[in-house]
């Protein structure tokens, strides 16, 4: 199992700036020896702009508690898949990996292309959406969106999403939204989340059960570690990556399983907030 701490790459647009812009995102700074401190501009993060957005209506079944992880269906409709998948089109780039100040292409840990989206109307209320998931939380800025498409073979290494790399701020939730589906292979893997009890309900349509008839008496629960998502388009997961203190939860670790055919489009929404508390 891979873990070399890579996270999905930071774009340029990030700053390194003194205690008032801090102060003004995320309250006041604690000690002189946290400066200078990571923030961000608006290239960076999605300003809330209260655009006015059409009702949308969702599901969402709780896997499991600590960490918290929620299974969201429908997060995006057909019409919002299919508008990400055309202004990202022309936008996609190799994909990168950072390892705190290094960035750099690592095809072995990180095969797909990325694209930074234009924050139009749709793209706002996605934004808003996941928002609102979190309950408005005033001490969360999202980051801007970003479509990853992967061909055959595309994959993403074991990693986590959080970096510890800041006592400031850092990743702490993660919608990971399937935009495009239409591929074999390509599910994302937990291999530290444990399979919940698939005996009654819905979660072989998600998960990938051991005998995926979920109709059979002999599934019952499955207690064992590990489990994958289907890639299913328009559903999302949504996890906490840190900590009430701030430290980073080591069950989150994932990775993008190899597309054995055809193509997935997924969508990071990333929400940064304080990190490690002292
Ligand atoms: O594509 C996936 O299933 C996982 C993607 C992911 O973990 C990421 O982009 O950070
Ligand atoms: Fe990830």
């Amino acid at each position: 199992m891979i873990n070399l701490g890579y996270i999905a790459a930071l774009p340029l647009g990030y700053l390194f700036v003194w205690l008032p812009v801090q102060e003004m995102l995320f309250g006041p700074a604690q000690k002189s020896s946290d400066l200078p401190v990571t923030i961000f501009n608006s290239s960076f993060i999605a300003l809330d702009e209260h655009v006015s957005c059409p009702p949308h209506t969702y599901n969402t079944f709780i896997l499991s508690h600590e960490p918290l992880v929620i299974y969201i269906e429908n997060f995006l409709s057909p019409q919002e898949s299919k508008h990400l998948i055309d202004i990202s089109e022309d936008k996609f780039a190799p994909s990168t990996v950072s390892t705190g100040s290094d960035t750099s292409i690592r095809k072995d840990v990180r095969l797909s292309e990325v694209a930074l989206v234009d924050r139009d109307d749709t793209v706002q209320c996605i934004e808003q959406r996941a928002r609102a998931f979190q309950g408005w939380r005033p001490d969360l800025q999202i980051e801007r969106l970003r479509t990853q498409r992967y061909g055959v073979g595309g994959h993403y290494s074991n990693h986590y999403d959080w970096s510890g790399a800041s006592r400031n701020a850092d990743r702490v939730s993660t919608f990971m939204v399937y935009v495009d589906a239409e591929c074999e292979g390509g599910g994302t893997k937990f291999p530290r989340l444990r399979m919940p009890s698939v005996s009654k309900g819905r979660w072989c349509e998600f998960l990938e059960c051991k005998d995926d008839d979920a109709s059979t008496e002999r599934i019952g629960d499955q207690d064992d570690l590990g489990i994958v998502f289907k890639p299913i388009k328009g559903n999302a997961i949504f996890w906490e990556n840190l900590r009430p203190d701030g430290r980073g939860y080591e069950e989150t670790f994932h990775a993008g399983l190899p597309v054995l055919s055809g193509t997935k489009v997924g969508l990071n929404i990333w929400s940064w907030g304080p990190a490690r508390r002292r």
